[in-house]
């Protein structure tokens, strides 16, 4: 396949990444469907777009012609078969869970077209434990996206030994019509690139907390105000999601058995208690309505 003929693209997975990748993508012209399981998620989505869209064209970044006519190309639907029937290029961005994710690729294989190319947004999980759930392992690739996708210009091209190169060259190609910079990994590791360097700053922040060094506002302060960092670890974990940051970390360590990956004792206790961030109103921080904090 060649870049061109991809006409029509799914996003699985209507959360936090999913909503804004379809808009990404429905900015780029793409006709885009979206597919959740929750209707709830979907209606969530759509709202939270549209407060996006309209502080966007409230600082002149997109005139509102721009933003109606992205909207007319999203679709939002609950049916997995709707949303991929016609879908030249699929997204996958739902919950970071190995059996959830396997359990859809094969159902993904079944309904989308054959030459569709099946891409994971997963954090951590390298798309060869996911890709011979199907049929057309050769089409199956990572394409992950950062957080907010809306923003964040990186998106990491994962080549698995089961990828084809005309499958990594178009993924790499589509990241770069949606006005994203791609980088393409020639290898899977677990965590890529940029997640692994972060995943070390983020360990060495909780360590130095648990040790009663200083606190996560100070820990924050290092980073922002000697380091250049636009935001620190913690408020990041916050912005990020801590149960992502969970899942992602108990999803390593199930698959590599080392201790060390293992979630910290800090993120445990938050995860369990349901202080997951800012999606919750708290986490390491405490997030009131205040439309300020909800940049
Ligand atoms: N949050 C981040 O910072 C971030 C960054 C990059 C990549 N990711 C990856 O993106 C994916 C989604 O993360 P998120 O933060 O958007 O999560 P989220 O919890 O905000 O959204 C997940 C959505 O998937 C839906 N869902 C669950 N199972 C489904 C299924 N079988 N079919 C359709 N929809 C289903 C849920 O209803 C929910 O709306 C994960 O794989 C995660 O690792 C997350």
């Amino acid at each position: 396949m060649h870049i061109d003929q991809v006409k029509q693209i799914a996003v699985i997975g209507a959360g936090a990444m999913g909503s804004q990748i379809a808009m990404v993508c429905a900015l780029a012209g793409y006709p885009v469907k979206v597919q959740d399981i929750r209707d709830e998620s979907l209606e969530k989505a759509k709202a939270s777009l549209e407060g996006h869209m309209e502080r966007r064209v409230k600082k002149g970044r997109l005139t509102a012609e721009e933003v109606v006519a992205a909207f007319d190309r999203l679709t939002f639907t609950t049916s997995l078969e709707e949303a991929v029937r016609e879908a030249d290029f699929v997204i996958e961005a739902i919950i970071e869970k190995l059996d959830a994710k396997r359990e859809l690729f094969a159902q993904l294989d079944q309904l989308a077209p054959p030459h569709a190319i099946l891409a994971t947004n997963s954090s951590t999980i390298v798309s060869s434990k996911i890709a011979d759930a199907t049929q057309r392992p050769d089409k199956v690739c990572n394409m992950h996206f950062f957080n907010p996708a809306l923003v964040m210009e990186l998106v990491e091209v994962v080549q698995g030994p089961h990828t084809s190169e005309e499958t990594a060259q178009v993924t790499f190609d589509l990241s770069k019509r949606i006005k994203k910079t791609p980088i393409w990994l020639k290898k899977e590791i677990s965590g890529f690139v940029a997640n692994r360097i972060l995943g070390k700053m983020m360990d060495e922040a909780i360590y130095l907390l648990e040790q009663g060094i200083a606190t996560h506002e100070e820990i924050d302060l290092a980073c922002t105000k000697a380091l250049n960092h636009p935001i620190g670890p913690f408020a990041l974990m916050d912005l990020t999601g801590i149960d992502v940051n969970y899942l992602v970390r108990m999803q390593r360590y199930q698959e590599t058995g080392d201790p060390a990956d293992k979630p910290s004792k800090t993120i445990t206790e938050k995860y369990e208690r349901g202080e997951w961030g800012r999606k919750t109103g708290k986490g390491f921080y405490t997030y009131t309505e205040d439309p300020a904090l909800k940049k």
